[in-house]
């Protein structure tokens, strides 16, 4: 039974001391509040820092010999650029918002592509660069990067009109979306779900190699969702339209946003099939060869230099996406997996 005293005496609800947000949140919290506050946006970009396009190829600085860096050019700086250029110092504000950097102010991204080439990349003192041939000189963070800032500069430069209307769309300052004035539609930047796939029997796993893909390389599986479908239905799919497969079973690995030719969010996964039922029956129409490789094939392909010899050489044997392409880490857990195996 409570004690009198207890009953008279009014129960306080203890105190909670707010806990400071951790860095992680409060850097994602000053990032939307940049996505929806305009004023804010305009501020941040003042003084935060741009990477810069030209026609969607971005700017990359030389370090040393053969190796480059993504210069991140202070706003301040862009506009004396532009003013040695002429350019009306207004470009400035259709940057895109990318992001807020661990250690960095915010992040932003420009395309120049109205401006000559040549005299930018002298007063930037960099070169603009096919996004694939960056992607071989940067470091990862640096590739996710800069491959957020082309998807979104391509999304902005592809969304200007209304679907249902034809009528210019308007952005807000971020550029986390457009916003069509007459129907009111509001358009945010889209990534198609693709399922990228490593099969094995066990022993084996299976490449596949597309017409489109350069001479010698062999990658995994891979196919867009149809609408409705979930992830393990498309694998299934994929596997028997490309493959004539049946998949027993399926592990997803990690996603990826793949940014060529347009974005692309990639959920890789790896898959087994009856190793009494491998025989492939190949869609010629979506891949010219499949090949069943063992590890030793494998781990010699991993080894291949990217890209491998000198441009139009095939190197001896077959050889595999470079290491920022998610499939070349299916195919490195794969190796990794059956090496451990082998060694228990
Ligand atoms: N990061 C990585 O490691 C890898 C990334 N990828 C990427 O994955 C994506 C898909 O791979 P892929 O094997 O080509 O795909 P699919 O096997 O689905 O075949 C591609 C075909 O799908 C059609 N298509 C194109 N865009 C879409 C879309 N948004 N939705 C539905 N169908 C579409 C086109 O056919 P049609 O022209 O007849 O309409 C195209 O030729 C590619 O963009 C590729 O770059 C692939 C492998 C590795
Ligand atoms: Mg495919």
């Amino acid at each position: 039974m409570q004690s009198l005293r207890s009953l008279l005496k009014p129960k306080l609800p203890k105190l909670v001391t707010p806990q400071p947000l951790s860095s992680y949140v409060s850097r994602i919290r000053y990032l939307m509040k940049l996505k929806e506050d305009d004023e804010a946006c305009r501020e941040a970009l003042k003084s935060g820092s741009l990477l810069l396009y030209h026609k969607l190829a971005p700017l990359l600085q030389k370090k040393e010999k053969g190796i480059y860096q993504l210069p991140r050019l202070r706003t301040p700086d862009v506009k004396r650029i532009l003013e040695k250029l002429g350019r009306d110092k207004k470009l400035i504000s259709e940057a895109v918002l990318i992001s807020c950097p661990e250690t960095a102010e915010p992040c932003f991204c420009l395309d120049v592509g109205d401006l000559q080439k040549n005299s930018m990349e002298q007063l930037c003192g960099g070169v603009f660069m096919d996004l694939r041939t960056a992607f071989l000189m940067l470091t990862v963070p640096e590739t996710t990067l800069v491959a957020k800032g082309q998807a979104l500069l391509r999304w902005h430069q592809t969304h200007g009109f209304c679907s249902a209307t034809g009528q210019p769309t308007v952005r807000n300052q971020s550029g986390s979306q457009r916003v069509s004035p007459n129907s009111g539609i509001t358009y945010y930047p889209q990534m198609a779900p693709v399922v990228i796939v490593l099969v094995s029997d066990g022993n084996r796993c299976l490449l596949g190699r597309q017409r489109s893909f350069p001479p010698g390389m062999y990658s995994a599986l891979a196919g867009f969702c149809d609408l409705g479908e979930t992830l393990e239905e498309t694998l299934r799919r994929e596997v028997a339209e490309e493959v004539g497969l049946e998949v027993d079973t399926l592990q997803y690995s990690a996603s990826q946003h793949w940014p060529i030719p347009q974005s692309s969010f990639m959920l890789a996964c790896h898959a087994t099939v009856n190793p009494d039922k491998t025989q492939v029956v190949l869609n010629k129409a979506e891949l010219e060869d499949a090949r069943w490789c063992s590890l030793e094939e494998v781990l010699a392909a991993l080894q291949v230099k990217y890209p491998p010899n000198k441009p139009g050489a095939t190197p001896p044997g077959f050889w595999v996406p470079h290491g920022f392409a998610i499939a070349h880490r299916l195919i490195q857990e794969w190796a990794d997996q059956q090496q451990h195996l082998e060694k228990k």
